[in-house]
């Protein structure tokens, strides 16, 4: 199988990393024979921290995608516009395609997959959710007698790593995103991890591989954590919560779908309290096995190369399940409103708010706040209850 690589940043070099130091192995233990035809990027001239044949890298991804003898199209060079042309134009030059950008294969996953059908290609997206932690294949392959009905996890590890380095090391926000950039856990526009629009495309993705539809991302629920601050955290702590970045989603038997990304007071003694760092924790529900778990690194260089190899070698032994029950893009899964639900919420007010007369109880004073604890209520009734205060913060708890 001959392999073009497009994109070698923190994954792409990571795949071109370990394929040059396993290729053997992985022959040996799959019987796939890979050779990397092509190694692209911007920048070519850089160096590198392990051995490869130079004459691989070019800059011309347009190579890549006219050479008849290129099987395999990885795309990582992340974003929405020219990743999107090269993975349609390598569909429609019949060529499997395997990307990690999980943007893309969220909003763009029903046209891009019908693509691949019309042209007998593979696409495949492990590393599009979880990193390193095999996700994508177990909800299509190891979990397939079951019925799904709820997923629900830590699928951003920019945002659980910022909220881990608040809590214990008490950094500000800015400082611990910082440094999630710089251990490449971050994506090219940090906003897609803190305002939630990340963890949204993983559950985006993982509900229309598990209910025999596709979700419309512009339907997800979203809230970020960058209002989120140490008050909030310590607050938390004091009641016995933790604050999580949870995407989830349920399928009711209307076969309506709830659906969000959202930061959530947990109660400690949960195991998703517990996942701290850059890990992510990924909790599916089917019908015969009940809840299973997928922990691990869920981004950064070489848990991610991993998942992106793994897709290489399964179109490479000629083993992917590829029926249209998952990501049905025929199917528009529709989605409940979820701001009419109603929940127990932690909010955190600026003094401005009125507190005599409402009907919400003080919980504690803290600086200039009112901290609130409000019981059966929605979204959309607090948001008119706060709808002119100077500041707020409206977290679900569970
Ligand atoms: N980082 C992570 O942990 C994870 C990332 N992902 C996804 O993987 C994808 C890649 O992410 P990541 O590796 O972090 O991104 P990076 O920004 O580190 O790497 C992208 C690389 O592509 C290069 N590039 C951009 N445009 C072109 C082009 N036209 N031709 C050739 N090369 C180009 C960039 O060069 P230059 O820098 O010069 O612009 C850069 O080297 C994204 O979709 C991301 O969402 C998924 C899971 C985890
Ligand atoms: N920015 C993402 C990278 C992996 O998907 C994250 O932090 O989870």
């Amino acid at each position: 199988m001959k392999i073009g690589i497009i994109g070698l940043g923190t994954v792409g070099e990571g795949v071109l990393k370990i394929l040059a130091l396993e290729n053997k192995n992985i022959k040996l233990k799959s019987g796939a024979d890979l050779e990397v035809k092509y190694a692209c990027d911007l920048n070519i001239d850089r160096e590198f921290s392990f051995d490869f044949d130079k004459a691989i890298l070019t800059q011309d991804y347009k190579k890549i995608l006219s050479d008849p003898e290129i099987d395999i199209v990885v795309e990582l060079i992340g974003g929405e516009t020219i990743a999107k042309n090269i993975i349609m134009e390598a569909l429609n030059n019949k060529k499997h395609v395997i990307t990690a950008n999980k943007a893309l294969v969220a909003k763009y996953g029903p046209e891009i997959i019908s693509a691949a059908k019309d042209n007998c290609s593979l696409f495949l997206y492990e590393a599009a959710v979880g990193g390193g932690i095999p996700i994508i294949t177990p909800m299509i392959e190891n979990l397939i007698a079951n019925q799904i009905t709820e997923i629900r996890g830590i699928m951003n590890g920019t945002s659980n790593y910022i909220l881990t380095k608040m809590k214990e090391d008490k950094l500000d926000f800015e400082e611990a995103l910082h440094l999630a950039a710089e251990m490449g856990y971050a994506e090219a526009d940090p906003s897609y991890d803190v305002d939630g629009i990340d963890a949204g495309h993983k559950i985006a993705i993982l509900s229309s591989l598990a209910y025999g539809g596709y979700i419309n991302f512009s339907e997800v629920y979203l809230q970020g954590i960058r209002d989120i601050s140490l008050v909030d955290i310590f607050e938390a702590e004091k009641l016995g919560f933790s604050i999580k970045l949870i995407a989830s989603s349920k399928i009711n038997e209307d076969k309506l779908v709830e659906i969000s990304a959202e930061p959530i007071l947990l109660k400690n003694e949960k195991l998703l309290s517990n996942v701290n760092d850059v890990y992510n924790a990924i909790e599916v529900t089917g019908s015969y096995t009940g809840k299973t778990l997928f922990y691990g690194k869920g981004a950064g260089m070489e848990p991610t190369a991993s998942a992106v190899i793994s897709d290489i070698v399964k179109i490479a032994t000629d083993s992917v399940i590829n029926s249209n029950f998952f990501f049905d893009t025929k199917s528009h899964l529709e989605t409940v409103d979820t701001n009419k639900l109603k929940h127990e919420f932690y909010i955190r007010t600026s003094k401005d708010f009125d507190l005599e007369a409402s009907a919400l109880e003080l919980y504690e004073e803290i600086d200039n706040y009112y901290i609130i604890i409000a019981e059966n209520i929605s979204r959309n009734e607090l948001d008119e209850t706060f709808a002119n205060v100077k500041e707020k913060l409206i977290i679900k708890i569970i």
